[in-house]
């Protein structure tokens, strides 16, 4: 059974007729589009804004209506994946490098349901590399301050190339080993001036839902706050 799969259309189901939508990005999300893509066929109607290129191609592509960031006030729903989810709730995002398109959209969400499967969730965060979006310019020196933070900072590449975030940024990859604080290392990270945002995402998800190599789906409960 394909575990993303089956939370992303759990997920789906909390969608209803005239609701605004945010479209997550990455392998998981995109089962989540493409149902909605189904429905949407059905009848559905919904208006939604994407937090990736890549994200929001498929959605046109299955005709999805799309909403511009001037038109998107409020919404009523956002699901998207995660790379790391702790029992609080917390979030490391940003491996597919869409970490910052996504904080925004979360941020006007009135609910942000996150799916993944039983592989992402921890005890604590910090098994998977924290990515943080950076200005290229300067960048070696955002990574000397990054470092002092307390992490072993790898700048992302790709194909031989810095990687490029849709914003036209870098993302480097921050290994800061278990993350005891989550909320406290974002406010660190993002006082360095050349940080656009970090994949922390704490206090920001509404629910998660699960899926299993079984194929059942659960909501993950949640334990205290961070
Ligand atoms: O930048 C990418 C996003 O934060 C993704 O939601 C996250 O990396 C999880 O992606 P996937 O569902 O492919 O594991």
């Amino acid at each position: 059974m394909n575990a993303k799969k089956t939370a992303a259309e759990k997920a789906v189901e909390y969608i209803k007729d005239g609701m605004t939508v945010g479209l997550g990005t990455g392998s998981t999300a995109y089962w989540a589009i493409r149902r909605i893509g189904e429905r949407v066929q059905e009848g559905l109607n919904i208006r939604a804004i994407a937090t990736s290129r890549a994200s929001e191609e498929l959605a046109v592509e299955l005709g999805i209506a799309m909403m511009s960031s001037s038109e998107a006030v409020e919404l009523d729903l956002t699901i998207d994946g995660a790379d790391e989810v702790d029992r609080s709730w917390s979030l490391i995002k940003g491996g597919g490098g869409a970490l910052l398109r996504e904080k925004i959209v979360a941020s006007i969400s009135k609910q942000l349901i996150i799916i993944v499967d039983e592989s992402k969730v921890k005890e604590r965060l910090g098994g998977f590399a924290l990515p943080v979006e950076v200005i290229p310019f300067g960048y070696e020196i955002t990574m000397r301050q990054l470092s002092a933070t307390g992490c072993t900072p790898v700048l992302r590449m790709l194909e031989g190339k810095p990687y490029w975030t849709d914003n036209g940024n870098y993302i480097v990859d921050c290994d800061y080993g278990d993350i005891l604080h989550p909320s406290q290392l974002a406010i660190r990270i993002n006082a360095i001036p050349g940080v656009v945002d970090n994949g922390l995402f704490v206090g920001m998800a509404g629910q998660v839902i699960v899926g299993y190599g079984d194929g059942t789906v659960k909501q993950l409960e949640r334990r205290g706050s961070e």
